[in-house]
This record gives structure tokens, sequence and C-alpha cells, in this order.
């Protein structure tokens, strides 16, 4: 075949693909089976094996994990990932408050209250809006390389819809459903079961072959900007929509706040609500608005002094034990 049909060829099985990648993963309404669909895939491989320099970074081949790796190159994080302070009442968060606004004096503060998804710290790098580089958080400054495993998470845009060059921050985890599943097939081969979602996500992330991680259901959360170049945003919840615009999926359940107390009642209603969504979460992460107040906020040696993370009570499991009642 010559170069110029295989591009042809190429181009039309990528978006054939992606129609019945949107048919099976969003749409639940797939139109091919299985067989078909991989049929497909070999085609598209082939191709792109015979000619290498056709074989765009968002070609639908990049979801399904190539060879298994022999281990994970290192990454330094330019902006360090640290780690969240924590809240463990309304006092903590009312502290975190007068804290705030201590240092930032008269001005008006803006808080961000988003879900604390419970899984996997990573962080995406992307050069002219294509996916090169994944991490995970690591130490926070060192992590490793999990690329070829991020690949395989469909909700991580291989091209974004404009090509910025920026290193955004995320969770990436297993959904209830999909940890219950896995579970429920390890127990049938008598393999040890994972102990919780977040656990299953890291475990799955952590293999040396990207073939796992594919057939592992994982997802992810955007939550922040490391670096960001050719834009500037002024807060995080603009960052957050400016994410959103770029093609990332960023968690839709963020409020803006003003007064303390309607922050302590939404807070109050995720503890309630907790158990409906389809995913786990630990807690509330509370963050000022202000890109310029968290400037004057700053950093401790290990964390940022404009948020802090509101952990949920341990879940109350009540169990009778020879018919004497204990809270654990
Ligand atoms: N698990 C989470 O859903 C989540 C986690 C973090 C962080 O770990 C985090 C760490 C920082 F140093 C600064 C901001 C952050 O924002 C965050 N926002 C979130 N929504």
């Amino acid at each position: 075949m010559d170069r110029l049909t295989a591009e042809t060829k190429i181009k039309e099985l990528a978006k054939r693909i992606e129609r019945h990648n949107r048919l099976y993963y969003e749409e639940d309404r797939p139109e091919i089976t299985d067989q078909e669909y991989d049929q497909l895939m070999r085609e598209l491989i082939e191709l792109e094996t015979q000619f290498p320099e056709l074989a765009s970074p968002d070609s639908p081949t990049q979801r399904v994990g190539g060879e298994p790796l022999p281990f994970f190159e290192k990454v330094v994080h330019k902006t360090p990932m640290l780690s969240l302070g924590n809240a463990f009442g309304e006092a903590d968060i009312r502290d975190f408050d007068r804290r705030v606004r201590q240092a930032v004096g008269s001005q008006a503060v803006r808080y961000v209250a988003e879900l604390k998804i419970d899984g996997l710290a990573v962080s995406l790098h992307y050069e002219n809006g294509v996916f090169v580089r994944g991490a995970t958080r690591g130490d926070g400054t060192i992590g490793e390389d999990i690329t070829q495993n991020l690949k395989t998470i469909r909700s991580i845009p291989l091209r974004l819809t404009r090509p910025l060059t920026l290193e955004v921050r995320g969770e990436a985890y297993m959904p209830k459903a999909a940890f219950e599943k896995l579970n429920r097939e390890r127990e049938e081969r008598g393999e040890p079961l994972f102990a919780n979602p977040r656990n299953s996500a890291a475990g799955s992330l952590r293999q040396l072959d990207p073939k796992i991680a594919a057939s592992r259901q994982l997802d992810i959360f955007i939550y922040g900007i490391g670096e960001l170049h050719g834009e500037t945003v002024e807060s995080h919840s603009e960052g957050l929509d400016l994410l959103e615009s770029l093609g990332f999926k960023v968690n839709k359940e963020r409020r803006v706040f003003e007064d303390v107390g309607e922050l302590l009642a939404f807070i109050e209603s995720w503890t309630q609500k907790r158990p409906s969504l389809p995913y786990e979460i630990d807690g509330m992460v509370i963050k000022v608005d202000s890109y310029a107040q968290q400037e004057e906020l700053g950093y401790t040696a290990k964390s940022p002094r404009w948020a802090i993370a509101y952990k949920f009570p341990a879940e109350e499991a009540i169990t009778i034990l020879e018919g004497i009642e204990v809270s654990v």
C-alpha cells in the first residue's frame, strides 16, 4: 500500500474507532461486536506499525497500552506536588478561615469547596496540547513516569481542544462498581482482593504492563493547574472552568462560597450524600479562590496555607458482638 492510501486509511479507521468508543463508553449502545472492534483496532495498529510516521499521538491505539516496561523512569515535578493540611471538624475550618482573613487583611475572601476524591494523585504534562507525560506524586518532588498507564484512562484527553503547554494535577480513581466487579473476578480466580478502590487504583497504575491498567476501568478528576503557558487565569474556579473547556474531566460538585456558615452546611450535606456517589471520597477540599491571595498566603514546608482538607469522620460501623452493641 502506498503512503497516501495508508494515510487516508489510518484517518478513516481512527474516526470509525473513536465513534465506536463513544457509542460503547459514553452512550453504552455499541453497534458492533467486540470482535469486530478488535479487528478495526488490529488493522490500525498494523498500518501504524508499517508507517510509524503516520501514527498520531492521539490515535485510539494509544489507549490499549504497548509492551510492559522494565521499570518506571523518575520524573522531577517542576512545581512540587504538596500534601494538604487536615481539618477534622467545624472548629478547624473556622480556624483556617481566621488564619486566611488575618493574612489577606480586609479583602473579601472567596473559597472553592470540592469533593476530596479518594484515589491516587497524578500530574499530567501537555506540550502544545498533546499529552506527553504523566507521573505519580511520589514524594512530592520526584514521581514515577506512568504515562503508558495513564493513556489507557479514556477521560484523559490525548490532545486538548487548544495547543496549550501546561501541567495539571488530578486524582485517578476506580469507581465503586468497577472495584466490586474486579474483586468478584479476583475472588473467582482465587486471587487476593483489593482492600478498597484507592488501593486498586494505585495498584493498577503501578503495573509495568499497561495492558493491566487498560483492563481496569480507571477514571480521573482534574483538580488543579501546576504550570500554564499561553493563557492567564486569576482564580482557581476560573482555572477549573478553563480546564473543562480544554477537554479535562473536572468534578462538577464544586461550589464557591463567601460565607463560612454556608460552606460548613455544604460540607455537612456531602457527609450525608457521600454513600450515593459512584466513587469514594474521604472528605472535602477547601481552597482560597483568588490566586493573588494564594500567593500572599504561601506554603509551609509541605502544605499550601491556602487550602485545607476536611476529613469525614470514620464511617460509623455498628456491629453486634454477642449481643453487646459497639461502634468502631
Ligand atoms: N483528592 C482530591 O480530590 C484533591 C486533592 C488535592 C490535593 O492533594 C492538593 C494538594 C495541594 F498541595 C494543593 C491543592 C490540592 O488540591 C486538591 N484538590 C482535590 N480535589
